[in-house]
C-alpha cells in the first residue's frame, strides 16, 4: 500500500519540537502532534480523564486531567509514571495510525513525538530529524517557563534519552540554540531537499 515517507521529530524537553513542528507544518507537511493528542484526550470530557481518575485519584476535575497535580505524582516515581503511559501510549498510536490513513496520499508526514527513542517510535519512522541546543539554552527556556523548578526538569531530564545519543542517531539534526529566523531557514532547506529526493 502507497504511504507517505514518515519523518519522526524528536527532542529532549524544551529543545524546540512544537516551534520546529509549526516550521514544518508551514512547509505544507500535515503534522501528528503526540502532545496535543494528550492534551486532547485529558481535557474536560477526553476519553481517559475516567481511567486517569481511577489510577490517580484526585489528579482530575471539572476542567479534566490537572496536568500539573499529575505530573507532580509521576514524574518522580518510575512505576507510576510506566502506569500512566500504559494508559496513554496506546490512544495516542491509535490516533497516529487514523492519522496516517488521512493522509496517504501525501509525498511526507511528520510525527512530532517527544518520546521517539524511549518508547522504540524510531523503528516505525523512515527518516529521524532531532532538535537540539546547548544545554545550558534549553535549561534557561524551560526554567524560563511558569511553574517549572529545577527539581522537576532534572526529573524529566533523568527520564529522557540524552541529547547527545539523539544527535548520535539522528539523520537530520536542527539546531535550535540560534534565532528562530536561522532556524526556519535550516528547516526550509531541509524540505527542499528532502522533496527533491536528495535526502
Ligand atoms: C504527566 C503530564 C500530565 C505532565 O504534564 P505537564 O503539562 O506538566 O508537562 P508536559 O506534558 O509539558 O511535559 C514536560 C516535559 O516532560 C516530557 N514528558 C512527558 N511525559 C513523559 C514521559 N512519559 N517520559 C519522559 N518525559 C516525558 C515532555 O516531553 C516534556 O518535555 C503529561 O506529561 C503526561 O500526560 N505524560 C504522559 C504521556 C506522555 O508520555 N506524553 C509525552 C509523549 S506523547
Ligand atoms: N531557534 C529556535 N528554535 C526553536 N525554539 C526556539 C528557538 N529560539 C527560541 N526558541 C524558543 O524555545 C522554546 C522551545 O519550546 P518548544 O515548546 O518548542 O519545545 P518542545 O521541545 O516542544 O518542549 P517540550 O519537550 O517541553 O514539549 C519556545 O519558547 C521557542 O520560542
Amino acid at each position: 500500500m502507497k504511504r507517505p515517507r514518515i519523518i519522526g521529530l524528536t527532542g529532549s524537553i524544551g529543545m524546540g519540537k512544537s516551534t520546529v513542528a509549526a516550521m514544518f507544518a508551514d512547509e505544507g507537511i500535515p503534522v501528528f502532534d503526540a502532545d496535543a493528542v494528550v492534551h486532547e484526550l485529558q481535557k474536560e470530557g477526553g476519553a481517559l480523564v475516567p481511567e486517569i481518575e481511577s489510577a490517580f485519584p484526585g489528579t482530575t476535575g471539572a476542567r479534566g486531567v490537572d496536568r500539573k497535580a499529575l505530573g507532580a505524582a509521576v514524574f518522580g516515581d518510575r512505576d507510576k509514571l510506566a502506569r500512566l503511559e500504559s494508559i496513554v501510549h496506546p490512544a495516542v498510536a491509535k490516533q497516529r495510525l487514523a492519522f496516517l490513513s488521512e493522509h496517504a496520499d501525501a509525498d511526507m508526514v511528520l510525527f512530532d513525538i517527544p518520546l521517539l527513542f524511549e518508547k522504540g517510535g524510531h523503528n516505525g519512522v523512515d527518516t529521524i530529524v532531532v532538535v537540539s541546543s546547548p544545554y545550558n539554552i534549553q535549561r534557561d527556556r524551560v526554567l524560563a517557563r511558569p511553574g517549572m523548578t529545577a527539581e522537576k526538569f532534572d526529573q524529566i531530564i533523568a527520564l529522557q534519552t540524552n541529547d547527545a545519543d539523539k544527535r548520535a542517531r539522528a539523520d537530520f539534526i536542527i539546531e535550535t540554540g540560534q534565532s528562530l529566523d536561522e532556524t526556519r531557514r535550516n528547516v526550509h532547506e531541509l524540505v527542499k531537499k528532502l522533496r527533491a529526493g536528495l535526502a
